[in-house]
């Protein structure tokens, strides 16, 4: 055997110990979700993930490689997370809610911490439209564009692990609801009409909230839509006066615990 053989050899048994270590760090990430679930422990904890990020910075400081092996730990790091998300949630998570529950934002957190693919309705339907939503109700109609979100959940059954932020509106249309519960458990997000307007006052895009941007105007739409959202849930999670840790926390315990 010549050298290079040696050598390739002698690469080919450092790769069967990457693979041995990650299967092994993959079956101790299992092991960790089931140690929380059953001492009823919060699943995700961002202080741990960072601390981890601390130590391997101080293992690598002044190692030759070290871009390259913290960048090979990044892709290590998403992949626990989704194996986690694969574990805890063989569905789509679907959040609904009235306009400034947090859908978006909170989709943006699950997003982070389980590596799970957002599709934001609203946004997704402006992008293949190639126009604002309220143009499209401008243009073409309310219909029209409620006739996209059907669409658009009937599109995402195919998919899995995904976390889908509706558009204020989706649950209010019966067929909606069938659709996105095919595949997917439904999260009601609530928040008060005071929280509400705090939350959406200085923005103009919502087009349903023209003429009624105030706390009552808020309040009666949120009544006229308060048993259809409640209908359509699956759980509910309120986020008056809550971080988003809190309320992804609450959200997960609910959907992993609940006999839904
Ligand atoms: N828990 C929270 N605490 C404080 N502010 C929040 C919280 N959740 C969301 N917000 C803020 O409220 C605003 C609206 O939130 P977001 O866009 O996530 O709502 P949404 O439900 O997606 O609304 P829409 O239905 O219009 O898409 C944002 O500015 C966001 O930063
Ligand atoms: O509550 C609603 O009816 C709507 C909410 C927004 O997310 C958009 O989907 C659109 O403005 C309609
Ligand atoms: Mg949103």
């Amino acid at each position: 055997m010549n050298d290079l053989e040696l050598y390739r050899e002698q690469l080919a048994l450092c790769d069967d110990k990457i693979i041995d270590a990650l299967v092994e760090r993959n079956s101790i990430i299992e092991k960790i979700m089931a140690y929380k679930e059953e001492y009823g422990m919060s699943i995700i904890q961002p202080k741990q993930e960072e601390k981890q990020e601390r130590q391997l910075e101080i293992k690598l400081d002044g190692n030759k490689y070290s871009e390259e092996i913290e960048d090979v730990f990044r892709r290590i790091r998403r992949n626990s997370k989704r194996i986690q998300a694969r574990k805890l949630f063989d569905y789509n998570i679907v959040l609904i809610g009235f306009m400034g529950a947090g859908k978006s934002t909170i989709s943006d957190y699950l997003s982070t911490v389980f590596d799970m693919e957002i599709v934001e309705m609203d946004q997704l339907i402006a992008d293949r439209e190639e126009m604002s939503i309220p143009d499209i109700f401008a243009t073409y109609g309310e219909e029209y564009f409620r006739n996209l979100e059907t669409n658009l959940l009937i599109e995402m059954q195919d998919k899995k692990n995904v976390v889908i932020s509706c558009g204020g509106g989706v649950a209010m249309r019966e067929r909606n609801v069938e659709e996105m519960k095919k595949n997917g458990k439904v999260v009601l997000l609530t928040a008060s009409p005071e929280t509400i307007y705090e939350r959406v006052k200085d923005n103009n895009d919502r087009p349903v909230l023209q003429g009624r941007k105030n706390v009552a105007g808020i309040s009666e739409l949120m009544e006229q839509r308060r048993e259809k959202y409640e209908a359509a849930a699956d759980i509910v999670v309120n986020t008056d006066d809550k971080d988003v840790l809190t309320i992804c926390e609450e959200l997960v315990q609910k959907l992993t615990r609940a006999e839904i």
